[in-house]
């Protein structure tokens, strides 16, 4: 598990395109049978992914959590990106397709990741978070997340968004998730984008085609930069910078959130006249 500090926006004024990447952007989620993880200081979030090919994966221990198992103060969402595969709860075998969600609450003991062909593996996206209480695991598929159309063709940022695990959806201590997928021939993202300095947010981008890339924007709206992410890779996004992208194709894209409330829709829009 590698782990990330926090950033003082003054600081990320004085940031090359390097530093920006070290920090910001997770190049590697998914290697087959292995767990990879990042632990953001941004609110404790754990940003990961699991891509079993040989065998059951088994979520371990990790010496940075000091604590007995993973989940033992710790919630977890999970939503696969790829093949169809399954997730293990404490002996409760959960299917898994592509774009379900499997929320895991706190106190689950063995969690174990499997993908029903080795050809066609899952890609399990892992987001977990400091929890207080025990909430119920509980799957949801991507039709019963009431997905929501937003944007216009006119302004290429046709999207449609599913809330998985949210104050009306699946319930969670702190922990905020879902998709949005950009319908095809649309390119943008969160725009006009907002900030949120009460929570931080990660992005992990997938479904962008091979040879294409997004263009992803961030900083304080007055002083912002961009990242060049592949499918698979994921971005913290600090609570003091937009979060927005633009693809050389259409794409989909996990965003997860934490920190102080559980509300989707608090976003402080920032005007487009106003950016930097
Ligand atoms: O397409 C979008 O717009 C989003 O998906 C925005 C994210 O959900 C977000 O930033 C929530 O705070
Ligand atoms: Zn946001």
């Amino acid at each position: 598990m590698q782990t990330r500090y926090t950033t003082n926006p003054s600081d990320f004024k004085q940031y090359d395109t390097d530093r920006i990447r070290r920090e910001f952007l997770i190049e590697s989620l998914f290697t087959p049978n292995t767990f990879e993880f990042v632990y953001s200081h941004y609110d404790r979030m754990i940003v990961g992914g699991v891509m079993p090919v040989d065998g059951p994966q088994t979520l371990p221990a990790y010496d940075e959590l000091k604590a007995d198992f993973f989940l033992q103060r710790r919630e977890l969402g999970i939503i696969n990106l790829a093949g169809d595969g399954t997730v293990t709860v404490d002996g409760q075998v959960i299917d898994l397709s592509k774009k379900e969600c499997l929320y895991v609450g706190m106190g689950s003991r063995e969690v174990t990741f499997r993908s029903n062909q080795a050809d066609k593996p899952a890609k399990f996206a892992l987001i977990s978070t400091p929890a207080h209480r025990t909430c119920p695991t509980a799957k949801l598929t991507s039709a019963e997340a009431s997905p929501v159309d937003l944007g216009a063709q006119e302004t290429a940022n046709q999207r449609t968004i599913y809330k998985y695990i949210h104050a009306d959806g699946l319930q969670s201590c702190q922990l905020v998730m879902g998709l949005t997928t950009l319908k095809s021939g649309n390119i943008w993202n969160t725009m006009p984008p907002h900030v949120h300095d009460r929570r931080m947010e990660a992005y992990i981008y997938f479904d962008v085609p091979e040879n294409q890339r997004v263009f992803h924007f961030m900083g304080h709206p007055q002083e912002t930069r961009h990242l060049l992410v592949a499918t698979d890779q994921a971005i913290l996004s600090p609570p003091w910078s937009i979060h927005a992208g633009a693809g050389t194709a259409s794409y989909s894209f996990i965003w997860a959130m934490a920190g102080e409330n559980y509300s989707f829709t608090d976003m402080d829009f920032v005007q487009l006249s106003d950016i930097r």
